[in-house]
């Protein structure tokens, strides 16, 4: 890998480097109902990460996003107003080509770099930059470090020599009248730029990347980014809280908390009208500001119904995992003047605990009436409040 002897990460004055961030794919593999470029990670959209970090970069004097011709609005919620934007083509290199000739007059060298890749440290930058002051082109990569082999319908084939192999990253950098002219002259179809400058016979050097510079590719890309933005930010803390009404139906017996409690009447509801479990589960999906119950199991769905509410909260739990947080905390509060919760809470409270992989000392489960006032104090039915605190993990 080239290690350029006079490393620099401020351009020689004569130099304007622009950034050149492509951001105008479908996402297909990642899934989602937009594209991956603007999904919410951290707080902000994958795209708008990105550009911060090039915006924060003392080298680059410029910044172009080439976003999908009919993202606009996409791009407009995602952006700050005054980051420049381009509409880009069909394919990563028609989209390169578009911001290509976008750019400003006066720069003389291109960053070019996938929205997708969020987490793109400023060293990667800085040693890109650097090497451009003696080549035309360089690129980030990684060395290859697990073995390879070759494979078919799930069988090994043969082991591949690794020697000499590179896992591309992003910004690759180039000269820009050189690189204008690869593309110019480039049938297209190229998995990247360092491609289209090696045909057109650009010297281009191999800089080190970075284990953190990912480009969020597959589903479980986004979790994997936020775990990583996660890690270099001060502890992120969420609250949510929940409320959940049943009423009293005909029955011998309730569900409270995973416990069944003998009660001479049961509660009503689409599933097994645990109120308890259903509070804690939607202050889960609250903490993560993912809605409720109800938008991830439909009552409307036929397969919830009398479906067991461990179902729920066991989804609420391994949603909190994959967002890159642990639950601190639980508090459920029944309200109700019978049955009596006092000698079953402890029973609760483990229940919980096996559910939701947590010790029990970090679960709450009391009770309280309603001095027999309202629909629960007549008995009617019971109601559930329940908060639950996260902590980034
Ligand atoms: N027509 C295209 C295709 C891709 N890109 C950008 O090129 C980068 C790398 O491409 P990739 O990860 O393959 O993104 P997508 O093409 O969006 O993904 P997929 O192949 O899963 O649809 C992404 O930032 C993507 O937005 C682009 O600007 N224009
Ligand atoms: C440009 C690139 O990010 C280099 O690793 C990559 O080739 C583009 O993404 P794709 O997944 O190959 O389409």
């Amino acid at each position: 890998m080239t290690e350029p002897s006079l490393p620099s990460a401020s351009p020689a004055p004569s130099r304007k480097v622009a950034a050149l961030i492509v951001a105008a794919g479908r996402g297909t593999r990642a899934g989602g109902d937009i594209p991956k470029q603007y999904q919410v990670i951290a707080g902000k959209s994958v795209l708008a990460h990105t550009v911060e970090r090039f915006r924060a970069h003392p080298g680059v004097h410029s910044l172009l996003v080439v976003i999908g011709a009919k993202d606009d609005a996409l791009a407009a919620s995602a952006l700050p107003e005054d980051v420049a934007r381009t509409p880009g083509g069909a394919s990563r290199d028609a989209s390169v080509r578009a911001g290509l000739d976008a750019l400003p007059r006066d720069i003389t060298h291109v960053l070019i770099h996938d929205g997708a890749r969020p987490l793109v440290p400023d060293a990667v930058i800085d040693r890109v930059l650097a090497a451009l002051e003696t080549h035309p082109g360089a690129a980030p990569a990684l060395t290859v470090t697990d073995a390879l082999w070759r494979g078919e319908d799930g069988r090994v084939l043969a082991p591949t020599p690794r020697d000499g192999l590179f896992r591309a990253q992003t910004p690759q950098g180039f000269d820009l009248t050189a690189i204008r002219a690869a593309h110019a002259a480039h049938p297209g179809g190229a998995a990247d730029d360092v491609e289209v400058a090696l045909l057109a016979g650009l010297d281009v050097a191999i800089v080190e990347g970075h284990e953190d510079n990912i480009k969020v590719t597959l589903p479980g890309c986004f979790a994997r980014a936020e775990r990583m933005l996660a890690k270099g930010m001060p502890m992120d803390v969420r609250l949510g809280n929940g409320y959940d009404v049943h009423r009293f139906g005909p029955g011998g017996h309730v569900v409270l908390c995973g416990v069944e409690v003998p009660h001479p009447r049961g509660l009503q509801g689409h599933s097994d009208a645990d109120v308890g479990m259903h509070a804690i589960t939607d202050a889960l999906y609250g903490a993560l500001a993912e809605g409720d119950i109800g938008q991830h199991f439909p009552p409307s769905d036929p397969q919830w119904k009398g479906a067991a509410s461990e179902i729920f909260l066991r989804h609420a739990v391994g949603r909190v995992a994959e967002r890159g947080y642990r639950i601190a905390n639980v508090d459920c509060t029944l309200v109700c003047e019978r049955p009596k919760i006092g000698p079953h809470a402890e029973a609760m409270r483990e229940a919980l605990a096996a559910i939701m992989g947590l010790e029990a000392g970090r679960i709450s489960v009391k009770a309280t009436t309603s001095e027999r006032l309202g629909f629960t104090g007549r008995e009617e039915g019971i109601a559930a409040i329940a908060t639950a605190a996260l902590v980034s993990a």
